[in-house]
């Protein structure tokens, strides 16, 4: 089975430890580097992965993820460097790093050495996550389908240019949050409306769950699946007003146009 290096155990590294696991990878093809001595031994307690420093962890690694903020990756990487890395024998590196292009990679480690750069998703955890996927210059067809194959055992993977993944950390990357954010504002307005904060939370989640679950399986769009329950002069129709008149597919577009724009800045101010 494919060695896998997770380099950070924070959000994202423990939703990739946890869904690979779930999905049946084995731990002893897993070892984590985590520098925060508590958050190492909470990942050890709960998942018996072996937490180690990042060279110990690179070396044998078929594949080194790089999981730590954006800011720390240079640190980490010379970390992983001290061991000798060989892209040669198939070893290559995957980023989840924001903002980080492959070429900072590329510069730095050995000639020639694959570097695949991925935007990850929270619901990777529940193997539900959607990872992109974007070759740098030494990528082989067979690198890119190692890490397809490590990917989606937690959830859909899609492949683009990586001129597209800044565009692609605002949609899906920070995607969750905005779903998370809906979620607290309706949880919030049903409690404003009387009902108890549990009902309100249940009522919520299994609106949310049926309506993903209809986007997904149902063939229809958004607009289609939207207009079905907006009944002439009703309920629904009232609140979407408010919603519009409120501003809500602007404030969409400008927050996402800022998430691209600040993850286009992490890889400029790291460098
Ligand atoms: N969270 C998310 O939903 C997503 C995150 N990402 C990307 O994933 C990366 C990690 O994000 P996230 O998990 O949220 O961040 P976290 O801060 O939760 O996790 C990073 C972890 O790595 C540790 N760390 C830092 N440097 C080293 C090192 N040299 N060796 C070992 N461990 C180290 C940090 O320790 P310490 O706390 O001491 O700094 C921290 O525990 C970021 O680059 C982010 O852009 C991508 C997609 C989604
Ligand atoms: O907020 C962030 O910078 C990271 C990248 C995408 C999701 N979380």
């Amino acid at each position: 089975m494919t060695r896998i290096a997770v380099i950070g155990g924070g959000k994202i590294g423990e939703a990739l430890i946890s869904g690979l696991l779930q999905a049946g990878h084995a731990v002893k093809d897993l070892v984590v580097a985590e520098q925060h001595p508590a958050r190492a031994d909470e990942l050890a307690a709960a998942y018996s992965v072996r937490v180690t420093t990042p060279s110990d962890a690179a070396e044998g690694a078929d594949v080194i993820v790089m999981a730590v903020k954006p800011g720390d990756v240079e640190s980490a990487l010379t970390e992983v460097s001290k061991v000798e890395l060989d892209g040669e024998r198939e070893q290559l590196l995957v980023s989840l790093a924001a903002g980080i292009p492959t070429a900072f990679y590329e510069t730095r480690l050995p000639a020639g050495f694959p570097v695949v750069r991925v935007m990850p998703n929270t619901p990777m955890l529940v193997g539900e996550g959607v990872s992109v996927l974007a070759p740098g210059r030494h990528v082989k067809k067979e690198h890119l389908e190692l890490v397809r194959g490590v990917l989606s055992s937690v959830g859909k993977v899609v492949v683009v240019p990586e001129s597209q993944i800044d565009a692609v950390t605002a949609v899906s990357g920070s995607g969750p949050a905005y779903f998370f954010l809906v979620a607290e504002a309706m949880i919030d307005a049903g409690v404003g409306l009387g009902l108890t904060r549990a009902t309100a939370t249940e009522l919520v989640v299994q609106t949310m769950v049926g309506s993903a679950a209809m986007l997904d399986r149902s063939g229809e769009s958004a607009t289609e699946l939207r207009a079905a329950v907006t009944s002439p002069g009703g309920t629904t129709a009232a609140a979407i007003r408010r919603l519009e008149g409120n501003g809500l597919r602007t404030a969409f577009f400008d927050a996402l146009e800022a998430a691209k724009i600040r993850s286009a800045e992490l890889g400029t101010t790291t460098e």
